[in-house]
């Protein structure tokens, strides 16, 4: 569904995209994930035609971006960071003129327009004017206008920026529906790495300007971080004691010991015993899973959080630790 070569876009000195190769099979749900500038918007804006590459090339659904851009925009939806759909207008004629646009019968799109409002939930609001709308109910009735024409292919850079917790879990359950519903190829954009941990099966990591890791969630965490025994002691010697008789890969610091293992959470209450039975019970523990931010910090020796993300107030870290009682 996309296939780049090479991919580059410089904006006078700035090299924003530097050469990114990427394949998308029909069907996926990709997240492209990076701190801010790290080109994700500019990557996107060249597969939806909006902008040339400054060099390399990109296929998407099957045409050129630049050399076949009309048949690329007929192939796809694209929901930018701004709200799409005019002030001044019922949600219902927005969509309806969007699928006119496109083309559509009039008939074929009032059936579309009704369709999407039921699948995203708008029922209640698609005949008042888009301006009384909330941030949610907006940004839901932008996926809804970038569905209209039935595309192949759906864009959605930072859906969910700006949406308070529960709106973006409801839009987050919204998108995964509408992609099992209508198997469209997604690609999003997202700050949030808990929202690309929950929707994507394959998530590319962009950093100035270059994928820096792509896979699953669960394999980047497995492979690049690793779930996390800690262990606190009351003294070092037991610390240092029980660093010797381990037969996982560790780091100590002090009165505390880090113990790398995969499947840790089932893993701790074995190793549990062992201690009881070595006379070395440690005074804490802690199990954590490996996050996106892990990988990330791990890939860059950068937090994601640090680089400049945006999270909006109320966010909660991606994953609590998982407190064990000794
Ligand atoms: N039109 C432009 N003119 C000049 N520089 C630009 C332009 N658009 C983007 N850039 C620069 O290119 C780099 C990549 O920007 P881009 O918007 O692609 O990043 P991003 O990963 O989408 O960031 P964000 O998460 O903040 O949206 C940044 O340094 C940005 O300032």
């Amino acid at each position: 569904m996309i296939e780049t070569h090479e991919l580059t876009r410089h904006f006078k000195d700035v090299q924003a995209v530097r050469g990114i190769n990427l394949t998308v099979a029909p069907g996926e749900l990709v997240a492209l994930l990076g701190p801010n500038g790290a080109g994700k918007s500019t990557t996107l804006r060249m597969l939806t035609t909006l902008i040339p590459p400054t060099s390399g090339t990109a296929k998407v659904a099957g045409h050129d971006v630049v050399r076949a851009q009309r048949e690329v925009r007929y192939r796809i939806g694209y929901i930018g960071q701004g709200n799409g759909a005019a002030h001044s207008q019922r949600g219902r004629d927005e969509l309806i003129s969007q699928g006119r646009a496109y083309g559509m019968k009039v008939t074929e799109a009032r059936r579309r327009a009704a369709e999407l409002i039921e699948s995203l939930d708008l029922g209640a609001v698609a005949d008042r004017t888009v301006s009384t709308l909330s941030g949610g109910q907006r940004r839901r009735l932008d996926i809804a206008m970038g569905l209209i024409h039935a595309p192949e292919l759906l864009f959605l850079d930072e859906p969910s920026t700006g949406l308070d917790p529960q709106n973006r879990a409801n839009l987050q359950q919204h998108i995964v529906e509408l992609r099992e519903r209508y198997g469209t190829t997604i690609v999003l954009t997202t700050h949030y790495l808990d929202e690309a941990d929950a929707m994507a099966e394959r998530v590319i990591v962009i950093d100035h300007g270059r994928i820096i890791a792509d896979d699953t969630p669960a394999r980047l965490k497995d492979e690049h971080v690793g779930d996390r025994i800690i262990l606190g002691f009351a003294h070092e010697s037991d610390a240092a004691a029980v660093a010797s008789r381990v037969p996982h890969k560790f780091h100590r610091s002090g009165t505390e010991l880090t113990i790398s293992v995969p499947g840790a959470p089932r893993l701790v209450t074995g190793l549990l015993d062992d201690l009881r039975a070595w006379g070395l019970p440690p005074a804490e523990v802690e199990v954590r899973r490996a996050t996106l931010d892990d990988v990330f910090l791990q890939l860059t020796g950068r937090s994601l959080r640090e680089g400049g993300a945006a999270r909006s107030a109320g966010d909660t870290e991606d994953t609590e630790p998982a407190l064990v009682e000794v």
